[in-house]
């Protein structure tokens, strides 16, 4: 008995070591979860009992938590009796948590500036707004992420924070785990917005320095976890949080996104060329809103043509080192709608010309490694 007790016990504590989980991703046995787990195989049926110990009482996802270990019990012991119970971590228990999620340190620190951190960041600029800067920073995002990378989008678009609707995480609040943040996960990405800590939508009335204490706060505070990439929408042009951002995240690359017309491609270059003051690097162009593809197969160019090849030319002997155009994506009315519906077109309508176009860009980017030195290495690019 005892042997086949020990059997199935071992087989329950395996079946939890794979439930992960949804806000954390990572295994409840990592994160001390489970409190107590019990097999008495003298019972018919055999009788499992299990407490989870959620991290806060009010836990959003405790019922998919309750229902991924019930699943994943009554697989590993079949036709068994599974009592399951649920209880709260001690406040104790939490700061062991945390301190173990922050890699042993006691206080909230920016684990993008560590020595050891591999997460590649990109901070999405534009000269403008309305050149469709957000809707790039999603769909590269969703498409980084559905190429199994670990992915994190912070949106720092004070003026436009768009990532939630993008994204398909509108109305979705953040679990806080006292002062650590937990970002919300969606299309299997981790996502943070300022838009998801202001009431009446209404952050353009903060003064600079609030907001900047608001972005360098989603920094230390926001659990992450281990990123591969850590993409910034950030607002049109060089205000506050863009000097922030470059404080905070000196490794933090450029991709510039600007439209063909010429005239966009100027104040783009702005928004480039402070990248010498800064020191940061400026990563690539993306031209966004090149020649819409007609149904005939012709082209026609809404909004001029050649910006971007231009905006890549002139960053390139301004910052003295060769800035890709990493690609054009044409005007294509599926990525407006697709992005209406919080459902990114590089994942929703591959097939589209927009994206074809946005999928050739991640591939580009899901290439670039960042160099354990925390530099990027040149041969990545
Ligand atoms: N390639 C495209 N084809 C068709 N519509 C597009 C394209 N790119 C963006 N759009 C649409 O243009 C509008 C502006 O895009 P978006 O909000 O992404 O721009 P933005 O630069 O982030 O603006 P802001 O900085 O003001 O927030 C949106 O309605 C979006 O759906």
């Amino acid at each position: 008995m005892a042997t086949r007790e020990t059997e199935l016990l071992e087989r329950a504590q395996d079946a939890l070591s794979r439930v992960i989980d949804p806000e954390l991703r990572k295994p409840l046995t990592e994160l001390g979860m489970v409190e107590h787990l019990s097999v008495d195989a003298s019972q018919d049926p055999v009788v499992v009992d299990c407490t989870v110990a959620l991290t806060i009482a009010a836990c959003p996802r405790k019922d998919d938590i309750a229902a991924d270990v019930q699943q994943a019990l009554s697989t590993a012991v079949p036709g068994a009796q599974i009592n399951l119970a649920q209880s709260v971590m001690t406040p104790a228990q939490r700061e062991k948590l945390k301190e173990q999620l922050r890699g042993g340190k006691n206080k909230p620190t920016n684990p993008f500036t560590q020595e050891d951190t591999l997460t590649k960041i990109y901070a999405v600029v534009s000269g403008k707004g309305g050149v469709g800067k957000s809707s790039v920073t999603a769909n590269l995002a969703a498409g980084l992420a559905a190429r199994g990378l670990s992915v994190g989008v912070i949106d720092a678009d004070v003026f436009g924070f768009s990532q939630p609707r993008l994204l398909g995480a509108l109305g979705e609040v953040p679990t806080r785990m006292d002062e650590m943040i937990l970002p919300v996960v969606v299309q299997d990405l981790k996502l943070i917005s300022i838009g998801m800590f202001v009431q009446d939508n209404a952050p353009v009335a903060w003064r600079g320095p609030m907001l900047s204490r608001a972005i360098r706060q989603f920094f230390t505070d926001v659990y992450f976890g281990d990123l591969d990439v850590l993409l910034l929408d950030l607002p049109p042009g060089t205000g506050d949080i863009a000097i922030t951002v470059a404080q905070e995240l000196p490794a933090a690359e450029l991709l510039v996104v600007t439209t063909p017309q010429q005239a966009a491609t100027e104040v783009a270059e702005r928004a480039g060329s402070l990248a010498t003051m800064t020191g940061q690097r400026v990563s690539g162009v993306i031209e966004n809103m090149s020649a819409m593809v007609m149904p005939d197969g012709s082209t026609l160019e809404i909004f001029g043509s050649g910006g971007g090849a231009s905006l890549a030319e002139k960053l390139s002997a301004t910052l003295g080192y060769e800035v890709p155009l990493l690609g054009s994506i044409p005007v294509d009315p599926l990525l407006g709608s697709t992005g209406d519906a919080g459902d990114p077109i590089v994942t929703s309508a591959p097939q589209s010309v927009g994206a074809q176009a946005l999928n050739a860009i991640v591939d580009q980017l899901a290439q670039r490694k960042r160099g354990l030195a925390g530099k990027s290495l040149p041969l990545s690019f």
